[in-house]
This record gives structure tokens, sequence and C-alpha cells, in this order.
């Protein structure tokens, strides 16, 4: 028999909250010129620093994907609207325009975002900006200068201004020679994807610019997220979202990944739940700089089966792309994220009961 898990709840939820019609994503494709570095590598870094009694002064770059708006939203009702900074190099649409502070912010102009951290007196930093898996397969230069050029930038105005970073990774850290099931946060990390070594490297240079210059870097590496009211932009994991749009828009789902493929998976409440915790973790809990975290995991077939039992006609098939399938057949199984669990008690809400065994 099958391992099937019960994602129920997720599916539920998600098909509860999927308004759809939103457009797809677009990762807008130009030419990338090198930002200007100015931090020398003995710099001591000097900023006037926030009390913790004030709220933060937040920024979240790359915000217009599929994680920033609920990300801001999160972290409006929390700190307040005006708190909040949104930015992207998208056009927002008129409910996210008008929801709190949008500003434009290229991560490759380090002079525009500067300028942006000063003048806002920006205290925390949530980068999410970057191309992923899939995309950045098709477009290796962009997605090394968005995701490699991008993050020095941001590291380099992070350390200046004595910001709070918090930049995610992805079970695509790891690679075809990692312990899939289950990957520990400690392991060989060799991906082979351009996604996945930008994200190895964000890894490094945080915990170094943690270390050399007293950066307070925080770094999750998520799963893959599905949510109902965002499109994802771009990876091996988009089918898991897809699914409830199409499920819902058109009765019929082709997906591109074999129907045995397992992945981590997480619902995006959870993931944004568990950003916002870490980042206001005490330092002193953080025995180390990046974490997995967990939830479910599951594959087409068995996520399949679960909308079907709330969407009965929903037709499945199945047009594997090699491209996506490969990376997949790379990437962890099932996460182990005992140690966010034990340092700052991390925990989902969107679970998966073991309701049935293996066998
Ligand atoms: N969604 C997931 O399943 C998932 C899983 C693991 C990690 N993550 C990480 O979380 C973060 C957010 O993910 P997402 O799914 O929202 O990504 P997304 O692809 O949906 O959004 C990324 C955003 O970055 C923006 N961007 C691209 N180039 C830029 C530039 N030069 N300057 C500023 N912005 C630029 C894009 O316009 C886009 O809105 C990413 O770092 C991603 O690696 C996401
Ligand atoms: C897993 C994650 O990093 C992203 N959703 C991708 O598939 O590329």
């Amino acid at each position: 028999m099958p391992i099937v898990k019960n994602v129920s709840r997720a599916v539920s939820q998600l098909l509860q909250s999927s308004g759809c019609g939103c457009g797809i994503s677009i990762v807008p494709v130009r030419c990338i010129g090198v930002s200007p570095r100015q931090v020398a590598s003995d710099a001591s870094f000097h900023s006037v620093s926030f009390s913790e009694s004030d709220h933060p002064r937040v920024l979240i770059t790359g915000g217009l994907g599929q994680l920033g708006v609920g990300l801001a939203k999160l972290l409006r009702k929390r700190f307040g609207k005006n708190n909040v900074i949104l930015s992207d190099i998208r056009k927002p649409a008129d409910h996210v325009f008008h929801s709190g502070p949008f500003i434009y912010s290229d991560i490759l102009d380090y002079k525009n975002l500067r300028e942006i951290v000063v003048n806002n007196r920006i205290t925390w930093l949530f980068h999410y900006s970057a191309l992923l898996s899939a995309v950045g397969e098709a477009n290796v230069p962009l997605a090394r200068a968005v995701n490699i050029t991008g993050l020095h930038n941001v590291l380099d105005i992070a350390a200046e201004h004595n910001l709070r970073l918090f930049v995610p990774s992805t079970i695509g850290a790891f690679g075809p020679t990692s312990p899939r099931d289950p990957t520990p946060d400690l392991c060989i990390q060799r991906p082979r994807t351009i996604y996945g070594v930008s994200k190895v490297h964000a890894e490094l240079m945080g915990e170094y610019y943690h270390y050399r210059y007293g950066l307070d870097f925080r770094c999750l590496r998520y799963p893959g997220i599905i949510s109902a009211d965002s499109q994802p932009g771009g990876g091996t994991t988009d089918y898991a979202v897809q699914i409830f749009h199409d499920a819902i828009k058109t009765g019929k789902f082709q997906c591109n990944l074999k129907p045995d493929t397992r992945l981590p998976m997480m619902y995006i409440d959870d993931c944004l739940k568990a950003t916002l915790e870490v980042m206001e973790a005490p330092a002193e809990a953080l025995t180390m700089r990046t974490y997995n975290i967990s939830a479910m995991s599951f594959t087409p077939e068995e996520l399949a089966q679960e909308v079907q039992k709330h969407i009965p006609e929903l037709q499945v098939t199945y047009n594997v792309d090699e491209v996506r399938q490969a990376i997949a057949d790379s990437w962890p199984m099932n996460f182990d994220d005992s140690n966010a669990r034990r340092d700052w008690g991390w925990k989902h809400d969107y679970d998966l009961p073991e309701e049935e065994s293996r066998g």
C-alpha cells in the first residue's frame, strides 16, 4: 500500500481560500549591471541600533512573489501597516498597492537599496528576491546575478546598517549526494542547480558575516510552499500550488512531475509563522543561523487523491518535465527539523498525522 499521508487540513484550507483569478507570476528578464561595492573587507560596521521595545521597521525585497504579500500582511498585523514596506521590480496589483507602503527596489542597485534602508530607517530586512529552481536553470546568468550579486548587496547593507536580516534557503540547497530521507541540517550539500548553489552560498555568506562582522543573520530552509491566493514563481514544487487553481478553474490538472515524486511541503501560513518566529527568537536561543523547517511530505499522486476528496471530478494526467523531474529527484524527500523545534520551539499547525503506515 502506498504511503498515504493526510494533508486534509491544508487542502481544505487551500480550497476554501482559493479565490483564483491571479495572473501567472513572470520574472522579468533583462541585462544586469554589476553593483558597486563599497564595503572593505576589514570595515567596522556601525549604525544606530533600534530599541527592542520599538516595532521594527521592515523592508521586504522581492515582495510581489508567492510569499511576500502574505508575509507583509502578517508583519503589518504585528508591527503596524506603515512599519512594513514591500518592494519589488514589478508593478503591484491595486489591492497590494493600497494595502500598505510599496516601493520600487531592484536589489542589483546597491545605492538605491541603501537609500531606501537609510531614508526609511529600516531595522529588519526580509530578502525574498530570487529566481527559483526551474526559471533559474532557464536563465543561469540572471539567476547568478539576482541570487548571488543581489545577496551580496543585501548582506553589505544589512551589516553596514546593523539590520536583522532574514534570507530564506530551501530544500533545493541539498543535492543527490545529500541524505534524502530524512535530510538533517548539517550534511553534504552539493546541489546541481544554480538556485541551490546560490542558496548554499547565501547560507555560508550569512553565517560568515555573522561571525566576522556580528551581522544578525537568520535563515530557514523552506520546503515547497503551497498557497491558494498567490501564484508560484517558477519552481520545481509549483505543481502543488497549480493543482488547486486548476482543480477549481477547469477541473483538469496536468502534473509535470512523476506521480511518486516525494518532496517536503508546507502550507504558507506555517512558513510565514516560522519566519516571524525565528526573527523574534532571542539570539541566545539560536545555536545555528540556518535551520531546516518541516511540516509534511507528499507525492503528486497523494495530493491529487486528497484534492479529489473535495473535488471528485478532478482529472489528473502526467506529462513529466525532464528538467524539473531531475531537480526533484535530487532533493530531500523528508526534512529533519529537530534543531528548530528544540532551539526556538518551531511547531507546524498544518500537519501530517500518520494515519496510515508504510507497507
Ligand atoms: N515558494 C517556495 O516554495 C519557496 C521555497 C523555498 C524557498 N523559497 C524562497 O523564498 C523566497 C520567496 O519565494 P517566492 O516563492 O515568493 O519567489 P517568487 O519567485 O514568487 O518571487 C520572487 C520575487 O523576486 C522578484 N525579483 C526578481 N528579480 C529581482 C530584482 N533584481 N530585484 C528585486 N526583486 C526581484 C520577482 O519580481 C518576484 O516577485 C525566495 O528567496 C525563495 O528562494 C521559496
Ligand atoms: C522548493 C523551492 O525552493 C521552490 N519552490 C522551488 O521549487 O524552486
